[in-house]
């Protein structure tokens, strides 16, 4: 008979660690900090914008997103999009929704932009926002103009992409990649819609100039909004087997064929690198001469868990967990 991953973490007694050591981290290395610029251009493209679309990672509804986005353009409609809705576990989808109404977002929605689902609304959505607001001098103009802004790899240009695919028939306008700062170039004005007339203007992703705790930085780094070497791959794998314990998300036990599930991260990445091969002989000098030994390639194995976890392999996730049940980042600024 085999035994399920969550049985065979009971089977050995397992528990997990109640934090994450987030000391020492200097998370403002992390962030490059030249993203102010982009969000300048931004302010000053503003009047030519109806509303806002906002896309973030539904896998982190409530953190993360750029605090700056809501005091400098937040004068306009807005409908805030949490993408990747196939990597994210909604079972609290309501919770989710009530929290951001507390926060003032009333316009959201759930979009998987690769499978196109839900992105049908989002037009409509954003007409009824426009009907109902007020254009000031933009009033006579009979096409609308979006803007469509967000932190890093959300998949703001797959949202494009996906608009054109239902309402133009069109194919990509928007360059996709699987790396954060694909999009370089401000401001490409793209058509989306033919009735009514709409066109967008694609940004590129302007991370917050400071992550209010080091927890959420990890959270924006295993999203991708961030280059992976600049936190460290192994500190991430860290952090996500971490999260996947304390949620108790085993399929990593049997994704590698590990005996059961384990909260220590040099056996989990030794079991990945022997899984995938991923060791190399060194040669270690010992008091009776040198010896061969196998050694993990750790690296390697680091960025398999976190490229497995990232297409949604080991299962969907819901990184804002703690948030939603009142559990704030213990580093987090007051
Ligand atoms: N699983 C999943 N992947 C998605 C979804 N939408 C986008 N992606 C992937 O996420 C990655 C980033 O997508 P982009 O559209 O380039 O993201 P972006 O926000 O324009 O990125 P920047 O240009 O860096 O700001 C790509 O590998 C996409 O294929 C989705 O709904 N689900």
């Amino acid at each position: 008979m085999r035994l399920s991953p969550r049985v065979l973490c009971r089977a050995v007694g397992a528990t997990w660690r109640e934090s994450f050591p987030l000391h020492g981290r200097d998370v403002a290395r992390w962030f490059p900090g030249h993203m102010a610029k982009g969000l300048k251009k931004m302010q000053s493209c503003l009047k030519l914008v109806d509303c806002i679309v906002e896309v973030h990672d539904a896998r982190i509804p409530l953190s993360g997103r750029n605090p700056l986005f809501q005091e400098t353009l937040g004068l306009k409609p807005h409908l805030l999009v949490l993408n990747k809705m196939d990597l994210a576990d909604l079972t609290e989808q309501q919770k989710i929704m009530q929290h951001l109404e507390g926060e003032g977002l009333k316009n959201v929605i759930f979009t998987n932009c690769v499978k196109d689902e839900n992105v049908k609304q989002v037009i409509p959505m954003v007409t009824e926002l426009i009907g109902s607001s007020c254009r000031y001098h933009r009033r006579e103009n009979l096409e609308y103009c979006i803007m469509v802004i967000g932190v890093p790899n959300v998949g703001k240009s797959s949202l494009i992409n996906s608009l054109r695919r239902q309402h133009l028939r069109k194919g990509k306008a928007a360059r996709v990649g699987g790396e954060p700062g694909i999009t370089r170039a401000v401001m490409s004005r793209i058509q989306v819609s033919e009735r009514p007339l709409m066109f967008l203007l694609d940004t590129p992703g302007v991370l917050a100039p400071r992550i209010d705790s080091v927890e959420t930085g990890l959270k924006l780094a295993l999203c991708g909004t961030v280059l992976d070497h600049l936190v460290g791959e192994e500190t991430m794998a860290d952090y996500l087997l971490y999260t996947l314990n304390r949620h108790q998300l085993f399929a990593y036990v049997q994704h590698y064929g590990l005996g059961a599930a384990c909260d220590d991260i040099e056996r989990v990445l030794k079991c990945v690198a022997v899984k995938l091969g991923k060791t190399q002989k060194v040669k270690v000098l010992t008091g009776t001469g040198d010896v061969n030994v196998i050694q993990p390639n750790y690296p390697e194995a680091a960025r398999d868990f976190l490229r497995t976890f990232r297409r949604g392999q080991l299962g969907p996730v819901m990184l804002d967990l703690d948030v939603l049940q009142g559990r704030p980042p213990a580093d987090a600024d007051p």
